[in-house]
């Protein structure tokens, strides 16, 4: 499409509009938002434990209440059509629906899901389906969890159960939300769920990972809904060198390598990056050719969270890698990530060009400001309508430039806990009292009401 058709004169505005049927929604995921981690017959995750480990949650938070969204799950598909979004991006906890992580299944966790998945095609809107998004059940983590190689039987089993009784309503599947979180910061940095601080697990949790979701995708396949597509999400930081130094460039190519092509490699190529395994040595795990062919299963889309990038140096002797990043001048959000919408556009067009032009989503995008209501119970979130604004004439740019974007999910429908930070960190374009659970549709929220309306952006 040509930058003309884009740019369309509508009245004194310039519009930016986006192709017909772009799939405009927000993103949540079931730890962060469903709260009764165990009602229902539900097991722990590893969340669960996680959180009500002291000291590993700022304030000691846990996901017990969240957004109360396992009850209130009704008014927040009401709030969902008054936002006018077309798809909504949600996750399904696995210890909900097999408490054991495998064998019985509970119905009453089954049933919460199909009766979500009704109300949103009831609403007209299209459900997104993560099947896992870091709510692992505490009774697999008891065997491993994601270390263990047998983890990818169990995730297979566990997603043919949902492609067999959801796979009717719903179309679109993602198997895993950003792998590479999961295994760099739950099993090596330990700053995530299952707290673990161990190289050679956590090496082996990127495998098994990348395994578990090859061989859910081929069970997809062997569902035969040709209706369906299925994809997974994974995060990027595109990374900058702090200097044109030698040295700084093979740092910001080492965490390139890591961030960004750690998973993406193995699912579009059937290959590990090169300067990763060589860069972990013998402390890579040995890979099965026939894992490869797993792996690369063909997918239909493929999901990317992006929130900002990273300036990186030589650091000799720091963190993995031997980088650090260094903090940019600039405006930054309170996660203290910079603002950097160019990011976007650089992005998509490096998978575009690189990785075949795959149909793509923005699986998450956003930011978190510190948010409060004025006295008339408006909350005047401007800065995060200004975050969204520049990013999405990113999109807009890529589109043009031949990306085939195809939707775009806000990160977050609503304020939720935002992992060891508890409910500190506001990312919704709704606002919820954690007291009362009031709702409060924020300025940004209301904005991209209008978005979605017009299917553009007014200049
Ligand atoms: C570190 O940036 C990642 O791409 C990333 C950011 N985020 C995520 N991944 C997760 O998918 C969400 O659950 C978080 O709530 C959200 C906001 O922190």
């Amino acid at each position: 499409m040509g930058v003309g058709k884009a740019l369309t004169q509508k009245g004194s505005e310039r519009m930016r509009q986006f192709p017909q049927g772009f799939l405009w929604g927000c993103a949540t995921a079931s730890y962060q938002i469903e709260g009764s981690p165990l009602s229902d017959g539900a097991g722990p995750s590893i969340w669960h434990r996680f959180s009500h480990t002291p000291g590993n949650v700022l304030g000691g938070d846990t996901g017990d209440v969240a957004c109360d969204h396992y009850r209130r799950w009704r008014d927040d598909v009401v709030l969902m059509r008054e936002l006018g979004i077309r798809a909504y991006r949600f996750s399904i906890a696995w210890p909900r629906v097999l408490p054991e992580g495998r064998g019985a299944v509970n119905e009453n966790g089954l049933a919460f899901y199909g009766r979500l998945v009704d109300a949103l095609l009831e609403a007209d809107i299209i459900p997104f389906v993560t099947l896992y998004h870091w709510d692992l059940p505490g009774s697999l983590q008891d065997l491993g969890g994601w270390a263990n190689r047998d983890v990818a039987g169990w995730f297979a089993d566990y997603a043919d159960v949902l492609f067999g009784r959801l796979g009717d309503r719903v179309h679109h599947w993602i198997t895993l939300n950003e792998p590479w979180c999961v295994a760099h910061l739950g099993y090596i940095l330990g700053q995530h769920a299952p707290g673990m601080r161990d190289l050679w697990a956590g090496l082996r949790a990127v495998h098994n990972l990348l395994l578990a979701h090859g061989r859910a995708v081929l069970a997809f396949r062997q569902r035969n809904m040709p209706e369906g597509r299925i994809g997974i999400t994974l995060n990027f930081r595109p990374p900058h060198p702090g200097s044109q130094s030698e040295q700084d460039r093979a740092a910001a190519r080492r965490a390139h390598a890591y961030h960004n092509r750690l998973f993406l490699d193995p699912i579009f190529t059937g290959r590990y990056p090169d300067p990763i395994v060589q860069w972990f040595k013998d402390s890579w795990p040995e890979t099965l050719q026939s894992d490869q062919d797993v792996i690369r299963a063909p997918i239909d889309f493929l999901g990317v969270n992006y929130y900002t990038r990273n300036v990186v140096v030589h650091a000799p002797g720091t963190g993995l890698l031997h980088t650090r990043v260094i903090r940019q001048p600039g405006p930054h959000t309170a996660m203290g990530w910079e603002i950097y919408p160019e990011g976007l556009f650089e992005l998509l067009l490096w998978i575009h060009q690189a990785y075949g032009s795959p149909v793509l989503y923005i699986t998450e995008n956003g930011a978190a400001f510190e948010d409060r209501p004025d006295p008339s119970g408006t909350v005047r979130d401007t800065d995060r309508l200004d975050y969204l604004r520049q990013h999405f004439v990113q999109a807009h740019r890529a589109i043009q430039e031949g990306v085939r974007l195809q939707g775009y999910f806000v990160w977050s429908l609503m304020d939720n806990f935002e992992w060891a930070h508890g409910y500190s960190k506001r990312f919704g374009i709704v606002y919820v009292d954690f007291g009362s659970q009031k709702r409060t549709i924020k300025q940004s929220g209301h904005w991209y009401c209008g978005v979605i309306a017009r299917n553009g952006l007014e200049n």
